[in-house]
C-alpha cells in the first residue's frame, strides 16, 4: 500500500432524489472496499431546491458525517468554498441550467445522463468550461464500472473476439404509465431514448465506436423511434449503426414497456466467439465469455455497493492530476457525440421537446 496520502475529494450533491441517494451511499462507502487508496471521497454539502429540511434529512437518512452542510438552494451551495465538485442530479431538463451555476460559480461538475437535452447545450457547456479552465465530466457510470473496463481491453487490446462483427445492446424496462413520472413527462425529459436508451447506445461506442480500428469514426446510424399517446415522449426506439471500417453493426433498443430477456443485456460477437452480458447493462459484474469449440467462462468483478463510486474515483482522479476531463468519456469526441447521436434519432422520428426545455441561452 502506497504511504502517500490520498487526495481528499470534496463533493456537492445538487438535488435530494432517487440517484443521488445511491451516488452519495456510494461516496460514503469506504474506499478500502474497492481496494482503493490513492484518493477519498468527502460529502461537503447538500442541497434541495425543494426547502431545507429536505436537505437536512437527506443527509441524516444517509448517516452523512456531521460536517455535511446543508443548504435550502442550489444557487447558496455552489458558493461554498468547501465544495469541490458538483454532483447534478436533476432531471434531464435541468442539466443544462444546473451545471451553468456551477461552472459559473468555479465549481468542477459531474452530471447525470444524458448530459443535456440536445448537443448545442452540451456544445455550450463545453465551451464555458473550457473557458473557465474547469473539470466537468457527464456521469456516464457504465463507461467506468470495473468489467466494462475488462471487456474493452478483452476485444480491443486482446482481440480474444477476433473481428467484431455485431453487437446487440438493450435497455428495456416496464414502468408504470404515469404521465407525471419524469419517464414519461416531456416536461422532464421522458422518453426512452435519453433516459435508458443511452446506455445500449453507449455499449455501442464503448465497443464499436471507440474500437482502436475504427479510431472514433461517427458510424452511419438509421433509427426507429416509437411514441406513445401517454404523453407523445418515445416509448420504443431502435438505433443501428454500421461501422465500415471494422465491417461491425451495433444494434441499440430500449423500450419503457417491456423488459430486457433474462439471456443477455449485450451479445458482443466476433469471429471467433462471443461475450454476453447479463441484465443490467449499466453496471454489470460479470460476462460469460464463449469462444469457439470452448466451454463458456464466466468472469466476474464484484461491486461491492452501487458502483457509481467508480465514476466519482475517475473524476477524483482527473481533479487531482489537474485534468480537465476522464479519459473514458471525453467530453467532444464522447458527451457531444452521443447527444449529437440522440439529435439526429428524435429528428428523424419528428419529435422535439418544448422550446423551454430544448433553449441554450442566447448568445451560446
Ligand atoms: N446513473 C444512473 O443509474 C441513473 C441516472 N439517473 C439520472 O439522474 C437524473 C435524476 O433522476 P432521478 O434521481 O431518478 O430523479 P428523481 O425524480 O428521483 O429526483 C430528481 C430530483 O431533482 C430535483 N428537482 C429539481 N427540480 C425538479 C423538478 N422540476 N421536478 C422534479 N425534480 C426536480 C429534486 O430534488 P430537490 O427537491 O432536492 O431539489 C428531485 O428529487 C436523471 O437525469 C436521470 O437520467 C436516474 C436514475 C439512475
Ligand atoms: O439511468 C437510469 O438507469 C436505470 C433506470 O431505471 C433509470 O430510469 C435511468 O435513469
Amino acid at each position: 500500500m502506497s504511504s502517500q496520502k490520498p487526495y481528499t475529494c470534496k463533493w456537492g450533491i445538487l438535488a435530494t432524489g432517487g440517484i443521488a441517494k445511491n451516488f452519495v451511499e456510494d461516496l460514503l462507502a469506504p474506499a478500502s472496499e474497492r481496494n482503493v487508496s490513492d484518493i477519498r471521497h468527502v460529502v461537503s454539502a447538500v442541497s434541495s431546491s425543494s426547502s431545507l429540511s429536505r436537505a437536512q434529512e437527506f443527509t441524516k437518512d444517509l448517516k452523512c458525517p456531521k460536517e455535511t452542510k446543508a443548504y435550502g438552494s442550489y444557487e447558496e451551495m455552489v458558493k461554498d468554498p468547501e465544495v469541490e465538485i458538483v454532483y447534478i442530479a436533476t432531471p434531464h431538463p435541468f442539466h443544462y441550467e444546473n451545471t451553468l451555476l456551477c461552472l459559473e460559480n468555479g465549481k468542477a461538475v459531474c452530471c447525470e445522463k444524458p448530459f443535456t437535452i440536445n448537443a448545442k447545450q452540451t456544445a455550450h457547456l463545453i465551451k464555458v468550461a473550457r473557458e473557465k479552465n474547469l473539470f466537468m465530466m457527464e456521469a456516464m457510470w457504465t463507461r467506468f464500472i470495473p468489467a466494462v473496463l475488462e471487456i474493452q481491453r478483452l476485444i480491443h487490446q486482446e482481440k480474444v473476439l477476433g473481428d467484431v462483427v455485431r453487437v446487440f445492446a438493450d435497455l428495456s424496462q416496464s414502468f408504470p404509465k404515469d404521465p407525471k413520472h419524469r419517464i414519461y413527462a416531456p416536461e422532464l425529459g421522458g422518453g426512452a431514448l435519453l433516459d435508458v436508451g443511452i446506455y445500449p447506445l453507449t455499449w455501442q461506442m464503448l465497443t464499436l465506436y471507440q474500437h482502436p480500428d475504427n479510431a472514433r469514426t461517427l458510424p452511419d446510424f438509421t433509427s426507429t423511434f416509437l411514441t406513445t399517446p401517454l404523453t407523445g415522449v418515445d416509448a420504443s426506439t431502435v438505433v443501428v449503426g454500421n461501422y465500415p471500417k471494422l465491417g461491425a453493426q451495433g444494434i441499440s433498443t430500449s423500450c419503457l414497456t417491456a423488459r430486457t430477456h433474462s439471456a443477455y443485456a449485450v451479445l458482443i460477437q466476433g469471429s471467433k466467439g462471443d461475450i454476453r452480458i447479463p441484465p443490467m447493462l449499466m453496471n454489470p459484474s460479470k460476462f460469460t465469455l464463449e469462444l469457439k469449440g470452448e466451454e463458456p467462462k464466466t468472469i466476474e468483478f464484484p461491486i461491492p455497493g452501487h458502483g457509481m463510486f467508480y465514476e466519482a474515483d475517475a473524476a477524483a482522479r482527473a481533479l487531482r492530476d489537474g485534468k480537465k476531463e476522464v479519459d473514458n468519456c471525453r467530453l467532444e469526441e464522447d458527451s457531444l457525440v452521443m447527444m449529437k447521436i440522440m439529435d439526429e434519432v428524435r429528428a428523424k422520428g419528428g419529435f422535439k421537446y418544448s422550446d423551454d426545455v430544448e433553449a441554450v441561452r442566447s448568445g451560446a
